[in-house]
Order: C-alpha cells, then sequence, then structure tokens
C-alpha cells in the first residue's frame, strides 16, 4: 500500500539537527512522499536513501552501498545513472511502484549548503505519459472508486483476517467511479451498483486505483481482487488517497475548471455525487503527480453500466477475449484482431472489443465503414493502400499529451512532423472513401446518405500544413534524443543560435586564418596560433621571431624556448568560443520550450488527428480480417435472436489452419436460438467440440457488438444484453474458494442477472462434485434458465440424462456433436447435429490420449459391466433423496430443485441413452401431422433405436 501524498505533512515535523544538511533536504522532501520511493538527484546519478535504497535493492537488484554517516548512522544509499533512469523506472512501474523525482532546482555554488532541490514529478503505474514506460497497446487507465456502504461498514473489518472473513457488500450498495486515460485526455464518469463493478474493472483493466484510504470495507474488497481473487485487476497497484480528496462538490469544481465551463449539464454529469467524488480524488492525484495542470485533459462522458454489452469477468476469462486462461497475450480474440499498424489503432479495437454499445446504430455504422473499405477498385480492396500508408505513422495521441504537458521530446516531434507529412497520402482516399460509402448497403440495413465515422475521419485527417511548416522550419532534421545534447533546433531558424554554432564549429578555421594574417603583418614566419585545454588560445612565438614580437601582444607564459601572448582580438575570441557551447545549449533549450508553447496551441487538432488515425487503423484492420478470415456482416432485428449459419470459432480456425494437419479443416457449424427454441442441451464425445461451439456462437455475437463482420456466413442477431459464461474448472485459492465453490458462485450470479435477452453459456455444470448432486443441480440450473430466466443458452453436458430435459421443457433442444467409430477409433466430426449423442466415447478418448492398452481393455470390461448393470428402478431410489437439502447457493429458494427433482422422478432417471433417445424422438413426433410414408419411417427411426 502506498501514499503518494505529498499533501500529508507530518503534524510535528521532526528534529533534523543531527544530520548532515543534505540529509536534512532529503528527509524534508522524503517526508512529503513518506510512500513514494524518492530519486534524489545527485549530479550524474538519481540516488536513493535510507530504507527507500534497500527497497529498491530488494526490487530491482540495484547495489546497495553506504554514503557516509548522519545522525551516527551510516547512510544506506542506491543509485541509478541518469541516462539510465527511463530502464529503471520502466522496471519500478511494472511492479506498482511510484517514484518521486527530485530534480536540482537552484545554480551550483548559488548558495550555502547542498544545492536547492524541489520534486519535480511523481510517476505512477496509473499516470505515466512517457512513451517509454507504458505498454504500446494497451491504454494506461487511472481509476478512482468510492462506495456509499451503510453507515458503519466503512470500518468495519478490523480482525487481523479481515479481508477473508469480513461479511460481502451487498450488491446494490451504490458506487462512484471516475477515470481518467492522461494521454487521451479523457475523463469517464459512472455511478452503478457495486455487483457492476467486477464487469467494469473487466473492462477498463485500471493500472491503477485510487481509494479512500479510511474506507476500510472497499479497501479489503479491492486488495481481496487484486490478490486475484476477482475481476482482473490482479496488475492494478492500489493507492489509497486521503478522505478528503473524495469530495463531490471538490470534484464539481474540478470538472469545471478542467473543462472550462460553469456547469456539468451539458455533460448530463450532475447528480452524480459518488462519481464526482471520486473525480475530485482522481483530478487531484492526477495533477499532483505531473506537477501542473493538464490543458489537455477535455473530454468528460458519463458511462451507464446498462448501455453496455454486459461480459463479466468470468466471460472475459472463459472467451479467452485479452488473454488466455493461462494469462498469455496469443492466442486470443484480441492478438486475432488486432492486425492494428499503431498503437493507437490498436488501443481502440481493444476499447470496442470489450465496451460494446446495446444501442447499435454504433456497430452498424462501423459494419458500414468496413464494408465501404473492402469495396474494390481496380487495385484491390480499398483498405489496403491505407494500411500500407498508416505504417509509418507515430503515436500521436500520446505526443500531443506530452506537448501538452511540455514533455515532449525532439524525436517525438520528428516522428510527430513525418506523420503529418502522411497525411497527403490519407486524406484524399478517406475523402473518396466518404463519397463511396453512400452507395454501399448492408442485408437488412437502409443505405445510409454517407457514413459518419468516414466522416468524422476524414474531418480528423485534414492536413495541418502550417503545423507541419512550423515543425520543419524549427527542428532539425534528424534531432538529437535528448534536448540536453543540443542538435535540436534546425540550422537557419535562428541567426544567434547559427552563429553560436558557428564559433564553436569553425574554431579550427579561425585559428588557420589568424595565423595566416598575423604571420603575415609580423613577418614572423615560425608563429602559431593555438589552443589548449589548460590555457585556452594563445600566440606561440619561438625564441628566434622575439625581436619581431608587436607592442599590442600582451605575454601570458614564457616557456624553454618560446613565449605564449594573447591580443585583445584572440581573447575576445576565446571568450565567446568557450562560452558559445554552452550558450548555443542555452539557446537550444529556449526555442525548444519555445516551439513547445507554440504547439500547445495545435493539441486539440492533434488530439483530433490521433482519433481519426485510430479509427481509421482499427477499422481498417478489422476490414483486412473480414477479407482475409472471409467473415460477413450480421444482420440485426429487434426479434429476440441468435441464428447463425455455418459460424466458426476465429481462433480455433486460425489455428487449425497454421497447423500442418488441419488445414482448414475447421467445421463450420448453425445455431439457432429464439424464445421457442431457446436452450439447447449439447451432448457428445469429449473433445467433440462442444466448448468450441459454445464459445464460438459468443464470440460471433460480441464481434457483431463491436462492429466488426463476423465468421459466419449468414448471422442475424436480435438484442443481446449480457453474454454469461460457466465453462472451465478454476480454483480460486487465494480467494478461499474450491473449483465448486466458483462453479456454484459463478452459476449463482448467473441465474441471478441473466435476463431472456442474455446469452448463457454453461459447460459441464456440476461436474466438480458427485454425480448424483452434480446431476441434480445441473439439472435444477438447466430448469431454471429455461423457465425462469428464459435465456438464450447452450448447455454442454455429459449428463445424459439432461438430455431428457426438452421432454418437459417445450423451448428446450437436444444437440449433439457427432463423432463416429471405425475399428474401435473414435473420428470426431464435429457437426452439431440435431438430437441427443448416443454415447459418450470416454474410453476411445482415453486411447487417444495414449492410455497404455492394458488400461483401456479394462476399462471397457468395467463399462459394459456398469452398462448391464444400469436399471431405471434401482438408480431411481436415491438419486434425488438429497435434493431436499440442496447445496448450491441460492438456487433452492424458488423449489427449483424440487421441480427438477420431480421432473426426473416422472422419468427413469438413470435411463441408457438409447431410451432417452427413444422417449425424445417420440416426444417430437406430431402423429396428426405425418404422411404415411413420414409415420412409416418413424416407425424404422424407433426400432432403429430401441435396438441400438
Ligand atoms: N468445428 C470444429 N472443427 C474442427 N475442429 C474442431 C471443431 N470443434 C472443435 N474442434 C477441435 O476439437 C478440439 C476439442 O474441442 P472442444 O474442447 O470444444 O471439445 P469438447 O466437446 O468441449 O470436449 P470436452 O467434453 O472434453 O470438454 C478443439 O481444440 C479443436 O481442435
Amino acid at each position: 500500500m502506498r501514499e503518494n501524498a505529498p499533501e500529508n505533512q507530518p503534524a510535528d515535523a521532526p528534529d533534523l539537527s543531527a544530520h548532515t544538511p543534505m540529509m536534512q533536504q532529503f528527509l524534508r522532501l522524503k517526508a512529503q512522499h513518506p510512500d513514494t520511493l524518492l530519486l534524489y538527484r545527485m549530479g550524474d546519478f538519481y540516488e536513493l536513501f535510507l530504507d527507500d535504497a534497500v527497497r529498491a535493492h530488494r526490487l530491482i537488484d540495484i547495489t546497495l552501498t553506504t554514503r557516509g554517516m548522519s545522525a551516527g548512522e551510516p547512510i544506506p544509499m542506491a543509485g541509478v545513472p541518469v541516462h539510465a533512469l527511463d530502464t529503471y523506472l520502466a522496471r519500478l512501474i511494472r511492479l506498482g511502484e511510484s517514484v518521486a523525482i527530485a530534480e536540482q532546482i537552484g545554480e551550483p555554488g548559488a548558495q550555502k549548503g547542498p544545492m536547492e532541490r524541489q520534486v519535480v514529478r511523481v510517476v505512477t503505474p496509473g499516470t505515466l505519459t512517457d512513451t517509454a514506460l507504458m505498454a504500446e497497446r494497451q491504454d494506461v487507465v487511472l481509476l478512482a472508486l468510492t462506495r456509499q456502504d451503510a453507515p458503519g461498514a466503512r470500518q468495519r473489518r478490523q480482525s487481523p483476517d479481515w479481508t477473508q472473513d469480513a461479511p460481502p457488500c451487498p450488491p446494490a450498495t451504490p458506487t462512484g467511479l471516475a477515470w481518467l486515460n492522461l494521454s487521451s485526455g479523457e475523463i469517464r464518469l459512472c455511478e452503478c451498483a457495486w455487483a457492476d463493478v467486477p464487469a467494469w474493472l473487466s473492462r477498463l483493466a485500471p493500472a491503477e486505483v485510487l481509494c479512500p484510504k479510511d474506507h476500510d470495507a472497499l479497501r479489503a474488497d479491492l486488495e481481496r481482487w487484486q490478490s486475484g481473487a476477482g475481476p482482473a485487476s490482479g496488475a492494478a497497484a492500489l493507492t489509497p488517497r486521503q478522505p478528503w480528496q473524495f469530495d463531490a462538490a471538490a470534484g464539481v469544481r474540478l470538472l469545471c475548471e478542467q473543462l472550462q465551463v460553469a456547469h456539468l449539464q451539458a455533460f448530463g454529469a450532475e447528480g452524480l455525487p459518488l462519481a464526482q467524488a471520486a473525480a475530485s480524488a482522481l483530478l487531484h492525484f492526477a495533477r499532483h503527480t505531473q506537477g501542473q495542470a493538464l490543458g489537455h485533459v477535455n473530454q468528460l462522458r458519463v458511462e451507464r453500466s446498462q448501455d453496455l454489452l454486459l461480459l463479466p469477468p468470468s466471460t472475459f476469462r472463459n472467451l479467452e477475449l485479452l488473454q488466455t486462461l493461462k494469462g498469455e497475450k496469443a492466442p486470443t480474440l484480441l492478438a486475432l484482431l488486432d492486425v492494428c499498424q499503431t498503437g493507437m489503432g490498436s488501443r481502440l479495437m481493444r476499447q470496442w472489443l470489450t465496451q460494446p454499445r446495446l444501442e447499435r446504430s454504433e456497430a452498424q455504422q462501423r459494419q458500414h465503414a468496413i464494408a465501404t473499405l473492402l469495396s474494390a477498385d481496380p487495385q484491390g480492396p480499398q483498405f489496403e493502400p491505407l494500411r500500407e500508408r498508416l505504417r509509418g505513422v507515430a503515436d500521436v495521441q500520446r505526443i500531443s499529451a506530452r506537448i501538452a504537458l511540455g514533455q515532449a521530446r525532439p524525436r517525438e516531434l520528428a516522428a510527430l512532423r513525418h506523420t503529418l507529412s502522411l497525411l497527403d497520402g490519407l486524406h484524399p482516399p478517406v475523402l473518396a472513401l466518404l463519397q463511396d460509402s453512400s452507395g454501399i448497403a448492408l442485408p437488412g440495413q437502409p443505405r445510409p446518405p454517407a457514413n459518419p465515422w468516414l466522416e468524422a475521419l476524414a474531418a480528423g485527417l485534414a492536413p495541418q500544413d502550417e503545423l507541419l511548416a512550423l515543425l520543419r522550419q524549427q527542428l532539425a532534421e534528424e534531432p538529437a534524443v535528448q534536448l540536453r545534447d543540443g542538435d535540436v533546433i534546425a540550422a537557419g531558424f535562428d541567426a544567434e543560435l547559427d552563429e553560436l554554432r558557428g564559433i564553436s564549429q569553425n574554431c579550427d578555421q579561425f585559428l588557420a586564418d589568424m595565423e595566416e594574417r598575423e604571420r603575415a603583418q609580423t613577418g614572423i614566419a615560425n608563429l602559431r596560433v593555438l589552443f589548449n585545454r589548460l590555457h585556452g588560445f594563445f600566440i606561440e612565438v619561438s625564441s628566434s621571431g622575439l625581436n619581431r614580437v608587436p607592442a599590442h601582444y600582451q605575454r601570458r607564459q614564457t616557456m624553454k624556448n618560446a613565449e605564449r601572448y594573447t591580443t585583445p582580438e584572440l581573447k575576445a575570441f576565446e571568450d565567446r568560443a568557450l562560452s558559445a557551447q554552452e550558450r548555443a545549449l542555452a539557446r537550444e533549450k529556449l526555442l525548444y520550450a519555445a516551439l513547445l508553447e507554440a504547439l500547445q496551441a495545435q493539441v486539440p487538432a492533434l488530439q483530433a488527428l490521433a482519433g481519426a488515425l485510430a479509427g481509421l487503423d482499427a477499422l481498417c484492420a478489422l476490414a483486412e480480417r473480414a477479407h482475409s478470415q472471409g467473415w460477413q456482416p450480421p444482420q440485426f432485428t429487434a426479434v429476440p435472436c441468435i441464428h447463425i449459419e455455418g459460424g466458426r470459432h476465429p481462433v480455433v480456425q486460425e489455428r487449425l489452419a497454421a497447423s500442418a494437419q488441419g488445414a482448414g479443416s475447421f467445421i463450420a457449424n448453425d445455431c439457432r436460438l429464439d424464445p421457442q427454441q431457446r436452450l439447447l442441451v449439447i451432448t457428445g464425445p469429449n473433445m467433440g467440440g462442444k466448448s468450441t461451439y459454445m464459445r464460438q456462437v459468443a464470440l460471433i455475437v460480441l464481434l457483431a457488438a463491436m462492429g466488426s463482420f463476423v465468421p459466419a456466413q449468414r448471422c442475424v442477431l436480435g438484442p443481446i444484453d449480457a453474454i454469461h459464461c460457466r465453462i472451465g474448472a478454476s480454483d480460486d485459492l487465494a480467494g478461499g474458494q474450491s473449483t465448486f465453490m466458483v462453479e456454484m458462485s459463478e452459476a449463482a450470479a448467473i441465474v441471478h442477472q441473466a435476463t431472456s435477452t442474455s446469452l448463457v453459456l454453461m459447460d459441464e455444470i456440476g461436474r466438480g462434485t458427485s454425480t448424483l448432486d452434480g446431476l441434480a443441480l445441473a439439472t435444477a440450473i438447466a430448469a431454471h434458465l429455461h423457465d425462469r430466466n428464459q435465456s438464450l443458452t447452450l448447455f454442454a453436458t455429459h449428463y445424459f440424462e439432461l438430455t431428457a430435459l426438452p421432454t418437459q421443457h417445450r423451448a428446450a433442444v437436444n444437440v449433439h456433436v457427432s463423432a463416429s467409430e471405425a475399428a474401435q477409433r473414435i473420428v470426431f466430426l464435429h457437426q452439431v447435429e440435431p438430437g441427443p449423442a448416443s454415447r459418450s466415447y470416454g474410453v476411445q478418448v482415453a486411447r487417444l490420449a495414449g492410455m497404455p492398452p492394458a488400461l483401456i481393455r479394462q476399462a471397457q470390461r468395467h463399462l459394459q459391466h456398469l452398462e448391464e448393470q444400469a436399471r431405471p428402478d434401482e438408480a431411481q431410489g436415491g438419486l434425488f433423496d438429497h435434493l431436499d437439502d440442496p447445496q448450491g447457493p441460492d438456487l433452492a429458494d424458488d423449489g427449483v430443485l424440487t421441480e427438477a427433482a420431480a421432473v426426473f422422478a416422472a422419468q427413469p432417471s438413470a435411463a441408457t441413452a438409447a431410451d432417452i433417445a427413444l422417449r425424445t424422438e417420440l416426444q417430437q413426433l406430431d402423429p396428426d401431422h405425418l404422411s404415411p410414408r413420414e409415420a412409416h419411417q418413424a416407425l424404422y427411426r424407433l426400432k432403429a433405436l430401441l435396438d441400438a
């Protein structure tokens, strides 16, 4: 836990008189930043002292030494060279540390005692602006969070075990969020229920979370999540701030100040006291870390949880959207989508993926823009040359933030200049696209007059000739990396700088010219004009010429065989030459600061340019994906449904295509979910493709919602408000939850939250406990989802008993992934077909997995024995006895378990697969609507099932 608040003055300043003056200065600065590592500039090093030195040594293994004594004790010290600061900062920030940087601001020797020093900035994980310290393809988000717990509940957790034992916060507890992306200059506010916060944390993946220091209960919840027991906030640094900073009135004032408005009405940001309180802490902290006002932070938007497609943390995890289950960056959906040419494009793509809106006009506009980009001119699809031109584009978003903060480096400005010079090649084609766009229509969508996305892009990409000219005129062709190295301002821009550079660069010439002149005037043939570091510039005359030395030569030094002189002209040149370099550098700094100052006015235009470049890049990437992967535009409808023809799992398909054996072998499948057929019970062998099928449906829905084309031949989607996912088994040891408890908690959350327009994926629910408990729970959950939630549900299971569900639940249907057996070997067909699976092939899959043949034979004998023994009557006696005392959280309260038990009691629950298949087939027959021929065929089918 850290607190980066210099506002925290200790109540009584400690007596520092026993320390050396320098340590006194250090300790005073340190007292203002007690929980932040303090890097104290000393010449060419940044030094850490005392506990900071020990801590830094432990964290990043820099050498720990001591530096003299202070107050009678040796002073532990560790340091990093000034030129390597960025490398060490990056390592510390990655470890979640914050670092205060104290620079020397006085003149050496200008005062008695140590040179004056000041903390000029505080670098924290959530307020980075230095491109060298930031991941290129991920936004850095600073989030402030506060919660209105019931009176007395804030400090309720006093025991040492408070993080584990605390009663959970009621889900409806009002919570305020405010977050800032310092690079883009955007602030967002949101007030929501506490239950919505995990989804926000997953969407935003903040680098740092601020919370009130005195809110023990909130801190405990965040710490629990931070330690891995919850949403994907594991990487976030948690920074408690003074409670008084979470003040709604101060928040309104700071926001108005920031946006330069009189009130927040235009932003819809009034009447949100909790979010405003969070904004107060957020802006306070951001300004404090940058040590200045944040001129470029000029955009505010209020978000509402209910405006976005709900993707709970388990959905992020199980669908492997941003990282794999093993925590790797690929293969994931984002990795597949992100073929962007710039970091800005990648970051926007990530936002589109993680924050899709329920309102679909934005997604439709993107799809329309993609269709336009895909339209071909004679050279091919139009996105291709645009992608080529985006290749050299710099990170204009981050550079403009650094211009606004006065931190942009010379090379960053050079990169900006290069990008501005590319706009001539980007703007006209986008204008042309905009015109083309009105002729393009998507299935089921009206033909728009023009595409608003492309319109915005065209406006943002307009060439900025004045700015380009300014940079060309003032910035050197290839500027040095650091301003302190000089050679940053262009030659010919400033006469004084040119002269100073001329002096230091043309010294040799001056000396040669003067030598020639003096020889001619004095007639001393061996006279020389020389320079050395110790004595500077001088005229040297050897003994033979001394009698011709003119009177105005002033003797400086006598050598063995020569005398050295100076003249007023040489002295004046010496003064100018020696200081020219220094003065040139000072002049460059001045001119560079003036250039940055002049660029400030351009920041809004640069922000618009950054937005347009990011948008164009992300759209081109989606167009490229649609083109190379054969994706099609989805069609939206107001009727609740998911109808997919020829759907594929994009990531599995790509993996198969990349592997030598499986080239192109992904089997496409259809999916039909609507109120009449809202629950698919999916059975089939292990490895048959059940999970892949379920995930592909979810990914297609998500891709459509973000505005992408989708991996399907045809896709019609009704409104979908959430994608809930309960897949796979994972322990949450840090949170003290077993595999089964995690499974049930996630299932309980789904049962509570899912609506009739939610897509729910349930994969093998109940397998974490005994067969009978698991079966009962799975049945009850499926029945609940069907009857109560009425969600669009894909329910994969190995419990064959569940295939009887459609007999009692009108809108439930059996499907299975097909497989066949040849010479006792299973062949996966991966085709989703109607009806239940006939068998599970578990033993055959085990054989494929390399189990010893003897073990497989033994298993087959056991299986045969078990199948022979299976008698409906025997199993039924005890099967649902335990349901009177159900274990699953919150599932028993409405009698669902009892109902499920009744369903099963009414039929042979331990029936064989053939019995169930027979029953289902019979159930689906409608004798009144069968032709004699169909009736005959049905009879054959039934007989075949009986004989199976
Ligand atoms: N439609 C498909 N076309 C081609 N290959 C597929 C398809 N679906 C799945 N596969 C392949 O089969 C593998 C197993 O699929 P999946 O994990 O979905 O099976 P499962 O039925 O869920 O298995 P289990 O019941 O053991 O969890 C996948 O990793 C993939 O390689």
